[in-house]
């Protein structure tokens, strides 16, 4: 992490940042690996399974530590400061000038419409779209939100300096910068945990998310969201991650880190006692923990040990903290606040009102699509109210009222009508069919050598697809005849059809779904390849959930695929299953829908278009963060040191 300079230094540091580059936005997002890990290791290598239960704890209460606690009475009359007062002067410039972000109070939403970019305005982050209709003018806008970033991110380097918290035997060390701002289920935070020689990690060590400043009603919320028992969030990551697999520009900055905080310990504690490097966990921050100050608390045990029972959790070392903020919500919470943060708080607000301007390039196009649309369905209630829940989505506090619940549908399993074979004798039943496309391209090819099941992967299949499915499903892909395929079988084929995390993938931490294909047919000889080609898939029904392959020897692999094959055929065996009443079905469900049916069609593909807009990318939470962030768990990733 970038070292800060001291206050006037800061300040001088802050007007010259200003007028040249924005700074990089902080590391505390995905960061890229190299060489990809073996095969199967990843979904298991976990050393404490995330409890589902966990104690009630009245005795650890976050933030009673004394030395977290903000302790002088200014913290007090801050909090009873008025909002307004913490109203932004609304250029970049003057927040720079008024370093402490207290200023005149000007409307925050009246000028920074105005203004134009400070500096040319740099693509941001590395996943920004391009939208056809993204102007010039929403280019420049991404600038200044960037620029507002910039800015508090200096903010936060000089308000929360403490980059380490030691108890006697653990240290953490913070490496991402302390302000956090929320980017989707990416966001992530990172800290090496440091011990004593005597104390190494135990090896069921969780990783809890405290929120400061954290009761009462937000705390039964966040509660009920997670489904637990308390108001603590189990975030240990997932997966183990060796050191040679990090990107030198993501283990670099860390090393530096790391070097620093192990030769202050030295010189404190000296040899004996000094704390040594022992992890480095990339945490995600699950969409629920909303914004606010947190921290995260290392404890031993905490997890589910063999027989399901949850282990005793003790208490070993607090993190620093660090701000999460959006722009979603009320971007000041004052919440966990103290005096020395809150100018803090406005870098944040100006941050904010930049996103909200910027976000006008995503939304905008959506809601005139959909809105375009409607208008010639006209008279009625059925296009006033997609209309109004076009636009109703892109609002800040959008309800879930009306959102699909992401995923959830899509993994239900199947009815068993007799023996292995699925679904109901007259055929699918909602959501299914499910129709996608994608082209075939190359694996790893470990699938074919190691089970004699060659797999398409397929590329290209939509952003919808790969979020909703994932498991084992059962269904019929075709190959389009198209040139350079004329040989190939074009006819629909069996098909088992399996996405989720792969195994073979780099890690990150959220791993993006692989969709991959097996058709039951023989193509001919051995090693026929149709890399390229386009594959059309209906899904027809859920399977199983994905079974974690870590350890399981091939001969279980095998097994299991075998059955998967077996189902698959028993089930499309069936009259009501066949390929041909299953492509005039989808045809004809087209044209027989209900005014009703257009209605709840049109509301979800707009829902999927909002949740496929990279809203995240300034700030913005949308509803179903929450629902995707079920589906992808604790994520993140961790490298023994
Ligand atoms: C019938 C079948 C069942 C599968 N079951 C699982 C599974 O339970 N868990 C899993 O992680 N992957 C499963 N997969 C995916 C494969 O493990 C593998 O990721 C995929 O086929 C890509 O391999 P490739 O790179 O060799 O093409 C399954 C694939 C097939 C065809
Ligand atoms: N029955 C089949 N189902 C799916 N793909 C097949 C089949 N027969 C041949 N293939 C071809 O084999 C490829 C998969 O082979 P595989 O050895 O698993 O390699 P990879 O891991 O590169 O996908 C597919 O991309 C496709 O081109």
């Amino acid at each position: 992490m970038m070292e800060r300079p001291s206050a006037p230094q800061f300040r001088r540091k802050l007007v010259a940042t200003f007028v040249q580059t924005p700074l990089p936005i902080s590391n505390s997002f995905e960061a890229p690996f190299q060489p990809p890990p073996p095969p199967y290791e990843f979904l298991e290598s976990r050393p404490a399974p995330a409890p589902t239960t966990r104690p009630n704890h009245k005795q650890d209460r976050p933030w009673v530590d004394e030395r977290l606690r903000p302790s002088s009475r200014s913290e007090d009359a801050s909090r009873l400061r008025p909002p307004d007062r913490l109203r932004v002067k609304t250029s970049l410039p003057n927040l720079s000038r008024h370093h402490n972000g207290f200023s005149p109070s000007t409307s925050p939403a009246s000028s920074p419409l105005n203004l134009t970019p400070l500096s040319a305005p740099p693509p941001f982050g590395p996943d920004t779209p391009t939208t056809p209709s993204s102007t010039a003018n929403a280019s420049a806008n991404s600038g200044f939100w960037q620029n507002a970033i910039s800015e508090t991110l200096h903010f936060a380097g000089g308000l929360i300096p403490h980059p380490t918290e030691s108890t006697k035997h653990f240290t953490i060390l913070r490496h991402s910068a302390p302000l956090v701002f929320y980017r989707g289920p990416t966001t992530s935070v990172a800290i090496t945990i440091f011990s004593a020689h005597k104390y190494p990690l135990p090896p069921g060590r969780t990783l809890w998310l405290q929120q400061r400043g954290f009761s009462g009603d937000s705390g039964m919320a966040l509660k009920s969201m997670m489904g637990a028992t308390s108001d603590w969030l189990d975030v240990t990551p997932s997966v183990m991650v060796q050191a040679q697999e990090l990107a030198p520009e993501t283990e670099t900055p860390w090393q530096r880190d790391i070097g620093k905080a192990a030769r202050k310990s030295q010189k404190e504690k000296g040899d004996a006692k000094a704390h040594i490097p022992r992890e480095t966990h990339v945490v995600r921050i699950p969409a629920v923990s909303s914004d606010g100050y947190f921290r995260f608390v290392l404890c031993s045990g905490g997890g589910i040990d063999i027989d399901g029972k949850a282990t005793k959790r003790t208490l070993l070392c607090p993190s620093p903290i660090f701000r999460v903020a959006s722009t979603s919500s009320d971007s000041s919470i004052m919440r966990g606040a103290s005096f020395s943060t809150l100018p803090l708080e406005v870098g944040v607000k100006v941050a904010s009102v930049a996103a909200k301007i910027t976000i006008n390039k995503y939304t905008g196009p959506v809601v005139g699509v959909v809105q375009g649309r409607m208008n010639k369905l006209k008279p009625g209630l059925v296009a006033k109210k997609v209309g109004q829940f076009a636009s109703n989505s892109f609002q800040v506090n959008n309800n879930r009222d009306g959102n699909m619940d992401i995923g959830d549908h899509y993994t239900q399993p199947s009815p068993i009508s007799y023996d292995g074979i699925l679904g109901l004798d007259e055929g699918p039943q909602q959501p299914y069919p499910l129709k996608f496309q994608g082209k075939v391209a190359p694996g790893t090819g470990r699938n074919r050598a190691e089970l004699g099941i060659p797999t398409a992967n397929l590329i290209n299949v939509s952003e919808d697809i790969k979020h909703n499915l994932r498991g084992v499903y059962f269904g019929w892909a075709c190959i389009m005849p198209e040139r350079g395929f004329e040989g190939l079988s074009g006819d629909w084929h069996e098909a088992v059809i399996a996405t989720g995390p792969s195994p073979y993938a780099r890690p990150s931490v959220i791993p993006e779904n692989s969709v991959t294909v097996y058709l039951i047919h023989d193509f001919g000889h051995v090693g026929t390849t149709f890399f390229n080609a386009r594959m059309k898939v209906v899904v027809m029904g859920f399977m199983r959930p994905l079974l974690s392959p870590a350890g399981a020897p091939i001969q279980q692999r095998l097994d299991t695929v075998s059955r998967d094959v077996y189902s698959t055929m028993a089930s499309l065996g069936r009259e009501n299953w066949g390929p041909e009443l299953t492509i005039h079905r989808l045809k004809t469900a087209k044209s027989s829908r209900t005014l009703s049916d257009k209605y709840s069609d049109a509301r979800d593909k707009v829902q999927r278009r909002v949740g496929s807009i990279p809203m995240h990318v300034v700030g913005i939470r949308t509803a179903d963060a929450e629902a995707r962030d079920k589906i992808h768990g604790n994520g993140g990733y961790w490298v023994p040191r």
